[in-house]
């Protein structure tokens, strides 16, 4: 059996950026940039001021003297002039700096009688103004290529003054559900036998949370001609055919089967991992193939494990961005691992991390309460309450 190191690697190589797009900012969030981004101006573009109060020469003004108000600024709407000894400038914040100014005094400190002003002693060391180019410089690079546009960064890049970004085009993702139990929630309750159909809902979620465009959401019966027929289509219409169910040994498992007759080219299959050892993956000419354990739990672990760094890959980021392992300490003591690397279901409380009581590879209640997985290397002993393992949010 292949170890899940060496199947995260052999993905990331089969699976490259797919091409780009220029797309206006308001629809960027959560696509990945394909170009980098400079500034188009600095921030702020001159200096400003920090608080709403009174611009002025710091070394001619003394606490207690009454000085001249000779003009406003407002952001966007600089005075007009200079600012002398025995002046100010009332101003706001974001308002340029006037010239001859060197420093903000807020009007918390200030005592105003008509055209004059004067600062209470104690008005503090600092300054209060914004230099000019203190966030950053005119052509600073302020996102490199790669970078996943959340709410911060799309705002860093709104602020570089661009109208649009090139980004990766979104993967084209078909999901198809295979069994013949699998009924439509909300219909499977009036058929003896029939179970709802959950996996393949779970499954668009996440990779619609990790970029994807699905396309192509559907389940079909155990029928090995029409599910080939049924693979051709999805093949055509997408870059990435995740298939969940029938990935096993068993008589109707034809999950591999009908993507045969499309030239399948396997790039791993059955992995040394609990849950989701049936997992695998492959090409079938331009198309990419995942296929998903059907066990509901095994469905979406092995999604988190390796449906999410594919996307990150066909999105031009690497596999790494996708596992974001962190180091965190264990709330009760685990069981030793055998010859499968072990993904334990946790939830976080305040101890640390605790396994939920449901381990089965097809419980769904228990899946719905995990939080975190525990990655358990093949052969680690048990593991007391409290040893710091590597943990990966689900
Ligand atoms: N003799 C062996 N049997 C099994 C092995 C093995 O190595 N030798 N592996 C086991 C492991 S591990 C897993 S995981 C399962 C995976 O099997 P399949 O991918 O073939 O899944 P199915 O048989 O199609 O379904 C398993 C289970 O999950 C339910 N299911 C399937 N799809 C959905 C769906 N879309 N929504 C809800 N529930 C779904 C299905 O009804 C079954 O109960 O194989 C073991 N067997
Ligand atoms: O590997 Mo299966 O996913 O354990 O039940």
């Amino acid at each position: 059996m292949t170890s899940f190191d060496a199947a995260l690697a052999r993905l990331a190589q089969a699976a490259g950026p797919l091409d780009s797009q220029s797309v206006p900012l308001a629809v960027a969030a959560g696509r990945v940039l394909a170009s980098p981004v400079h500034a188009r101006l600095a921030s702020p573009r001159v200096a400003v001021s920090a608080m709403d109060g009174y611009a002025l020469a710091d070394a001619t003004t003394r606490a207690g003297d009454w000085l001249e108000v000779i003009g406003e600024a407002r952001p966007g709407l600089p005075f007009g002039g200079e600012v002398g000894p025995g002046q100010a400038v009332r101003l706001f914040t974001g308002a340029p700096l006037p010239p001859g100014a060197d420093r903000v005094i807020m009007q918390e400190h200030a005592e105003r009688d008509g055209g004059r002003v004067r600062f209470t002693p104690g008005y503090g060391p600092a300054w209060h103004v914004r230099a000019a180019g203190s966030d950053f410089a005119e052509g600073a690079l302020l996102l490199e290529a790669g970078t996943l546009l959340t709410p911060r960064a799309l705002l860093a890049a709104a602020a570089a003054d661009m109208a649009e970004l090139t980004v990766y085009r979104r993967p084209r993702l078909a999901i198809l559900g295979t069994g013949d139990e699998l009924a439509a929630p909300g219909t499977a309750a009036s058929q003896p036998f029939a179970i709802p159909e959950s996996v393949t809902l779970g499954v668009a979620a996440l990779a619609a949370d990790s970029g994807a465009e699905v396309v192509w959401r559907g389940s079909h019966g155990d029928d090995l001609a029409g599910l080939t027929e049924r693979a051709g289509a999805l093949l055509a219409m997408s870059d990435l055919v995740v298939v969940t169910g029938g990935a096993s040994v068993g008589d109707y498992d034809f999950a591999k089967a009908m993507f045969a007759a499309h030239g399948l080219d396997l790039v791993f299959s059955k992995l040394a991992i609990k849950p989701g050892k049936p997992v695998w993956f492959g090409r079938s000419g331009d198309c990419l193939v995942l296929g998903l354990p059907g066990n509901p739990t095994s469905a979406l672990v092995t999604a988190s494990l390796f449906l999410r760094p594919l996307l990150a890959r066909l999105q031009g980021r690497p596999v790494a961005a996708a596992l974001p392992w962190r180091r965190l300490p264990l709330a009760a003591p685990l069981p030793p691992t055998g010859d499968r690397e072990t993904f334990v279901r946790t939830i976080w409380d305040e101890a640390g991390l605790r396994p939920v009581r449901n381990q089965d590879s097809g419980a769904q209640l228990a899946l719905a309460q995990s939080e975190w997985l525990v990655r358990c290397p093949i052969d680690t002993p048990a593991l007391p309450a409290g040893t710091v393992v590597s943990a990966l949010q689900l």
